[in-house]
């Protein structure tokens, strides 16, 4: 497993679950040397028990040298493949020193590299290429990932679909190989689907492009709600009965952040103007404007509550990390909102469960406190942008005791308003009527 992060971990613990035996490479030391030593650094439900097991089952090691996979039959790439600095391209040069590593080590006559990074279409042809030329005896398959931050260890022991890019031609090998890495979910009935390279990996680019469109979609509708005084969250159940359009993905509130959705529609849209089709994918760059307006639209709606100006107002925001159940602040919403108002003047405090560190680290001019009530001492507002189950489960008439206002915004509309409106809340959230 080429790369130990998010996706390499968890695919390596779960590898090793499989039965398989298992090397963890990547260049990060510290990192490598926490998960040899059974500590997860990241924050992924499940994933440490399942770590620790197979660390003493002797089928799971980490290393920091490509030498320790020249032997391995089958090389999963799970490098980043995050924005440019420059443009809205993806960064391809994490996935070509990995390819860098492997060929300069060696690999075994007969092995097969497997693309899981999500990349622009066209990246597993140049790889081929690349193969062979370098090492004429290795194949390659493409073999992109759906597994969501949270549920990560699930959604690799059962995934919804398997889908495998192979070869045009002579692509039996890859399958074969694919298939006996995938025999457990693929004996349970997991469906799969064999394509070609390009296909293999457009799928997931689509597949992220759809999802983060229907969060846009209903978070376009709650715009409309604001200026017609209409109900997002009861326009979505009510849409969510039609089956065609189903109720997941329909969660109107701050919008989609992390380090998947957001990349991976501007790198579909660099990759189809380089392809000389950049309108086939323009609507994108609305999906994403519509996505960053709602992040505006709390740091507005904070302000206007504030009275008209930020500076020194005590704003108390839960939530950092990008969804719960995650420690990963990659292009979080709470994160951007937090730091827009504390550019703005105001003194911002936040309260995450988990991403309080990476956090921290990112952003040391803001404040942070364990728990929500100290987070909200004297707040004028409190601002709700990641919905982890202890806020929802806080006690607003206990809050109220102890901010300046009792003023709350709910950025994910998971908040009772009845609740808080009756313990003297004044509440606002997006796309719903004030209350
Ligand atoms: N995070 C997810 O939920 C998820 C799900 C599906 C697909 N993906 C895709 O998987 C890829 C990885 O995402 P991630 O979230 O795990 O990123 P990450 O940043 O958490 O992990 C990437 C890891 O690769 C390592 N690395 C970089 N260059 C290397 C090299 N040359 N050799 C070995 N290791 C190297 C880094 O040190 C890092 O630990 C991306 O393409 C992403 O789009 C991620
Ligand atoms: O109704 C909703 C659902 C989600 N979100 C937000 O959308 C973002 C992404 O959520 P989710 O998709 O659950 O998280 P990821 O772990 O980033 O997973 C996505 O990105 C991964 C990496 O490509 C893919 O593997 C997954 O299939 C895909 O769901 C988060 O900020 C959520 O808060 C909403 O705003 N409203």
């Amino acid at each position: 497993m080429v790369g130990t992060g998010y996706l390499g971990a968890t695919h390596a613990v779960c590898m090793s679950e499989l039965g398989f035996t298992v090397v963890g490479l990547d260049v990060d030391e510290t990192k490598v040397a926490s998960l040899a030593s059974g500590a997860v650094p990241f924050f992924e439900p499940g994933l440490e028990e399942l770590l620790r097991k197979n660390l003493e089952s002797g089928r799971l090691t980490f290393s920091s040298s490509f030498e320790d996979v020249a032997d391995a039959d089958a090389h999963f790439l799970c490098v980043g493949t995050p924005q440019r600095a420059d443009s809205a391209a993806a960064d391809m040069r994490y996935l070509d020193s990995a390819m860098d590593g492997l060929l300069a080590a060696g690999l075994k006559p007969g092995a097969l590299v497997i693309g899981k990074s999500t990349v622009p279409a066209g990246t597993a042809a140049r790889l081929a290429a690349r193969l062979a030329t370098e090492a004429p005896h290795v194949g390659l398959g493409w073999n992109p990932e759906f597994l969501r931050e949270g549920f990560a260890v699930e959604d690799t022991l059962r995934p919804d679909r398997l889908v495998f890019g192979v070869p045009t031609e002579d692509g039996d090998r890859a399958e074969a190989i694919l298939r006996e890495i995938y025999a457990r979910p693929l004996d349970a009935g997991t469906p799969l689907i064999v394509a070609d390279f390009a296909t293999a990996e457009l799928v997931k680019v689509a597949a992220n492009s759809f999802l983060a469109t229907k969060i846009s979609f209903i978070n376009a509708m709650a715009e409309v709600c604001e200026a017609t005084d209409a109900d997002v969250t009861v326009l979505a159940k009510a849409l969510s009965y039609d089956t065609r359009i189903g109720g997941r993905f329909l969660g109107a509130g701050v919008g989609f952040g992390g380090g998947c959705l957001p990349k991976d529609i501007r790198a579909f849209q660099a990759r189809a103007q380089e392809l000389n089709i950049g309108r086939s994918v323009a609507f994108l760059g609305e999906v994403d404007a519509i996505n960053l307006r709602r992040r505006a639209r709390v740091a507005e709606l904070a302000t206007e509550v504030a009275g008209g100006d930020m500076k020194g107002k005590r704003v108390a925001v839960f939530g950092a990390a990008f969804k719960p159940n995650s420690d990963d602040i990659r292009d979080s919403p709470a994160l951007d909102v937090a730091k827009a108002l504390h550019d703005a003047g105001a003194v911002v405090t936040i309260c995450d469960p988990a991403a309080m560190p990476n956090a921290r680290r990112r952003h040391p001019e803001l404040r942070y406190e364990l728990n929500a009530l100290d987070a909200a001492l004297d707040a004028d507002v409190v601002l709700h942008l990641t919905e982890w189950a202890e806020f929802r489960e806080i006690d607003p008439a206990v809050l109220a005791s102890v901010v300046r206002k009792p003023v709350v915004i709910d950025g994910r509309n998971t908040l009772d308003p009845v609740r808080w409106r009756q313990a003297g809340w004044t509440f606002h959230a997006l796309g719903r009527p004030t209350l």
